[in-house]
C-alpha cells in the first residue's frame, strides 16, 4: 500500500497516511508500505467540499462546462462540488435532474446535484432522485429568475422534511430592497439596492418557516454578520463565500460591474465582522457560489450586467493564505472547507483525513504563496475578482486515491455522485 510520509495535519501533528486504493487505510507513525510521497512536514488537508457551485450545464456551456469547472475545482484543492439548479432547464423535475447528471458524469471531481423549486416544479419525480439538497431555494430573484413566494417556500420545506433532505436558501427579501438606488449607475449602486437588512430579515423568515415545517435549513452565501447571527439564533447552519470575506464595497471602484453578485458586496466593517465569525467558529461552511459569466457579459451597465463571480479555484488558496498570515487557524480552514460540510450534508466518507474515509486529499506547502492571476486559472471565464491577491495553491489534489491535478496537468478521472 502507498504511504504519504510525514505529513503535517491541520492540527499540527506529523503523521504518515497510508492509502488502500480509493480509501485512507491508516493514519499513524512509521507506517509500513511503499513511500508514495515524502511530505516533509508539508500540510495535508482533506479536499474541499464546495457545497455551492454553478457549473452552468445544461444550458449555459459558453460560461462554464462541467469539464472546465471541475478542472478549476481540482486545481484549487476542491474534491467534491455541488451544483445549483438555475440551469436550462432548471433542475426542478426528475427528468431535468437526470439530464444534468449526464453532464456531471464528465466531472473530474466527485459531485452532487441539488434540486430546485419553481412554481412548475415536480416534487414527486424530483424527490425520487438522489438529491444532494433541496436548493438553493431563491427567496429573491437572482441569475435564472427562480424567486418563489412564501407559500411555495413553506410547501417546499414540508416536502424536504418528509424526504429528510436539507434545504439550502438564498435569503434576501426583495421587499426590503432600496428602490432609491435605482437612480444611480455606479457599481456600488447594486450594494445599496440589495440592502444588507434584506438578508437578516429573510434568514429569520427562512428559519421560522423551516422549523415549523420540521426541515433542516442551511443558509447559502450569508453575506452579513447579522445574517450569520440570525442563522445561528434559529438553529440553521450557514455558509459564507470567499468574496464576502476578502472583498468589500471599497473594492467596487476597481471591480466595477465585475463585482456585481447576489447577495452583493458589503461595507468594510461588515466584511471584518464576517471574518471574525469565520475565525472564531460561528461560520459553519465556506462555499464559493462559483457563478461564472463571461467578461463580455459582465462588461455592461450595473443594471444590465449578470450577477455572479467565479471562485472555485481560489477559495482554499485564499483561506490558506489567511492562515499563513495568522488570521485563521488551519483547523478552522479544515473544518469550514471539509469536516463541517461533510457533517451537515451527511457525507460519512468525505471531509476528514481518517482511516476508512475516501482518500480525497490536498498537499500544500503552507509558506508558498503566489499572486492570483485570472490567466493562470482553469475556469472557462478568464477573470477573477481576486486578481493580484495572494493564494497558497495545492501542490497536488487527489480524489479517491487518484492524483487528478499534479500542479501542472490533470489526470483522466471520472468523478462520482456522492449520493450514490
Ligand atoms: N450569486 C450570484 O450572483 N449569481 C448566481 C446565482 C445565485 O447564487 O444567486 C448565478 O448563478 O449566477
Ligand atoms: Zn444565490
Ligand atoms: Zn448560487
Amino acid at each position: 500500500m502507498r504511504v504519504i510520509r510525514e505529513a503535517m495535519l491541520a492540527d499540527g501533528r506529523v503523521r504518515d497516511v497510508r492509502l488502500d486504493g480509493e480509501r485512507i487505510d491508516a493514519v499513524g507513525e512509521d507506517l509500513d508500505g511503499e513511500a508514495f510521497v515524502e511530505a516533509d512536514e508539508r500540510l495535508l488537508l482533506p479536499g474541499m467540499i464546495d457545497a455551492h457551485v454553478h457549473f452552468r450545464q445544461p444550458g449555459f456551456g459558453h460560461k462554464e462546462t462541467w469539464a472546465s469547472g471541475s478542472r478549476s475545482a481540482a486545481a484549487g484543492g476542491v474534491t467534491t462540488v455541488v451544483d445549483q439548479p438555475n440551469t436550462d432547464p432548471p433542475t426542478v423535475t426528475g427528468e431535468a435532474f437526470d439530464e444534468k447528471a449526464e453532464f456531471a458524469a464528465g466531472s473530474l471531481v466527485d459531485w452532487g446535484v441539488s434540486g430546485g423549486v419553481t412554481a412548475d416544479w415536480d416534487p414527486d419525480s424530483l424527490f425520487e432522485r438522489p438529491l444532494f439538497a433541496l436548493g438553493e431555494v431563491f427567496l429573491a430573484d437572482s441569475t435564472g429568475d427562480m424567486g418563489i413566494d412564501a407559500d411555495l417556500f413553506r410547501a417546499a420545506c414540508r416536502r424536504a422534511a418528509d424526504a429528510g433532505v436539507v434545504v439550502t436558501v438564498h435569503a434576501e427579501d426583495a421587499d426590503l430592497f432600496s428602490e432609491d438606488a435605482k437612480s444611480r449607475d455606479d457599481a456600488d449602486a447594486w450594494s445599496a439596492y440589495r440592502a444588507a437588512d434584506a438578508e437578516a430579515a429573510a434568514v429569520e423568515r427562512a428559519v421560522d418557516v423551516g422549523s415549523e415545517a420540521g426541515a433542516t435549513v442551511h443558509i447559502a452565501h450569508t453575506s452579513t454578520p447579522e445574517g450569520v447571527d440570525a442563522a445561528r439564533a434559529g438553529d440553521a447552519t450557514c455558509e459564507v463565500t470567499p468574496h464576502h470575506l476578502f472583498l468589500s464595497r471599497e473594492d467596487l471602484d476597481d471591480l466595477g460591474t465585475f463585482g456585481r453578485m447576489n447577495p452583493p458586496l458589503r461595507s468594510e466593517a461588515r466584511r471584518e465582522a464576517l471574518f471574525e465569525r469565520l475565525a472564531d467558529g460561528r461560520v459553519d461552511v465556506i462555499a464559493t457560489d462559483h457563478a461564472p459569466h463571461t467578461g463580455d457579459e459582465k462588461d455592461a451597465s450595473i443594471w444590465d450586467a449578470p450577477s455572479g463571480v467565479p471562485g472555485v479555484e481560489t477559495a482554499l488558496p485564499l483561506l490558506l493564505d489567511a492562515a499563513r498570515e495568522g488570521d485563521l487557524s488551519y483547523e478552522r480552514v479544515r473544518d469550514v472547507t471539509a469536516a463541517n460540510p461533510a457533517d451537515i450534508f451527511g457525507l460519512p466518507r468525505k471531509g476528514r483525513v481518517e482511516a476508512g474515509r475516501d482518500a480525497d486529499l490536498v498537499l500544500v506547502d503552507p509558506e508558498n504563496a503566489r499572486e492570483i492571476r485570472g490567466d493562470d486559472l482553469h475556469s472557462n471565464v478568464e477573470w477573477t475578482p481576486f486578481e493580484g491577491k495572494q493564494g497558497v495553491f495545492p501542490e497536488w489534489t487527489m480524489v479517491r486515491g487518484t492524483v487528478v491535478w499534479d500542479g501542472d496537468e490533470f489526470a483522466a478521472f471520472d468523478g462520482e455522485n456522492v449520493r450514490q
